[in-house]
């Protein structure tokens, strides 16, 4: 794949126009700016995630990682730069139409229907996987629903929810109801999964569990993003890691070199991680 970036539409934030994406690269945040007011949230972002690779972006509170992400998903449209995916423009996109090109992601505050089962929760997303949309008597195919069934079964075995796949999603802990939105997000097999602090809330027990699912998921070769606080996490996991300070890119490359980083590890003095 080889994306050369058109000038955007009018209305469209620009990218820059010479900006190429290199063939292994699945996702390209190309020269984004975010500004809020007068705060330059996010500058100069260049960020190329490689295929089947999990790419973490860490930071110190109010880096602009989340601003990142929001842009990547389309919840926030950049100021100026471009986001592409697998050769498509996201910037512009509405977040379901981005989710519907294979960008999944799991926020920090789990999405989950609090009303529905455990099993209902997952089996959901698999038929809007089907159906490209959600739809309001989602059972109504019966010949399919078995097949539905069995796969979000599986999911929920690979979580370790499946124990617990007739309980109120509503009732779970916070920790059960971040691996049922991880189970919600792989059913829907994304091409990019983007994971918000996806141990956030988790015992140390329950941290390792999910470390080893997303092993297992790499394997598979899905690409992620990691955003994470917790360096155990990040370093079990980043085959590349790319360090936000005050909105700027100010380290990047293998966790080894990040590790080491002098600006790292000043952008951290003082801080709780
Ligand atoms: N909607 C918004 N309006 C105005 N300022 C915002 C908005 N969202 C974020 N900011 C500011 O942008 C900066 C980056 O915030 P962001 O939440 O992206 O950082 P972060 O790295 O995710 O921080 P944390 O680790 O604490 O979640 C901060 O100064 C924040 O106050």
């Amino acid at each position: 794949m080889q994306t050369t970036i058109p000038t955007a539409q009018p209305a469209q934030p620009k990218a820059p126009a010479a900006t190429k994406t290199p063939e292994n690269v699945v996702l390209h945040v190309a020269d984004v700016h975010k500004r809020f007011g007068g705060l330059h949230a996010l500058a100069d972002i260049d960020l190329q995630v490689e295929e089947g690779k999990t790419h973490a972006i860490i930071g110190p509170n109010g880096a602009g990682k989340s601003t990142l992400l929001n842009v990547i998903i389309g919840r926030l449209a950049p100021t100026s730069g471009a986001v592409v995916f697998d050769g498509t423009i996201l910037t512009g996109k509405k977040p379901h139409e981005i989710n519907q090109l294979g960008v999944a992601r799991v926020f920090q505050t789990p999405e989950i229907f609090a009303d529905l089962s455990v099993l209902q929760n997952v089996m959901t997303p698999a038929f809007a996987r089907r159906d490209g949309a959600f739809r309001i008597n989602m059972f109504r195919s019966v010949e399919s629903e078995a097949e539905i069934r069995d796969e979000a079964l599986a999911m929920l075995d690979d979580v370790g929810l499946v124990g617990r796949r007739e309980a109120h999603a509503g009732a779970l802990s916070r920790g059960d109801k971040r691996r049922l939105e991880l189970a919600m997000c792989l059913i829907q097999k994304p091409r990019l999964l983007l994971l918000d602090e996806p141990t956030a809330g988790m015992s140390r027990h329950d941290t390792n569990t999910t470390i080893e699912l997303l092993k297992k998921i790499k394997s598979r070769g899905m690409t992620k993003i990691i955003i994470e606080h917790d360096m155990h996490v990040v370093f079990s996991l980043a085959d590349k890691i790319t360090v936000l300070a005050g909105g700027r890119i100010i380290a990047e490359g293998l966790p080894e070199a990040v590790r080491g980083d002098p600006r790292v590890q000043e952008a951290y003095l003082g801080g709780a991680h």
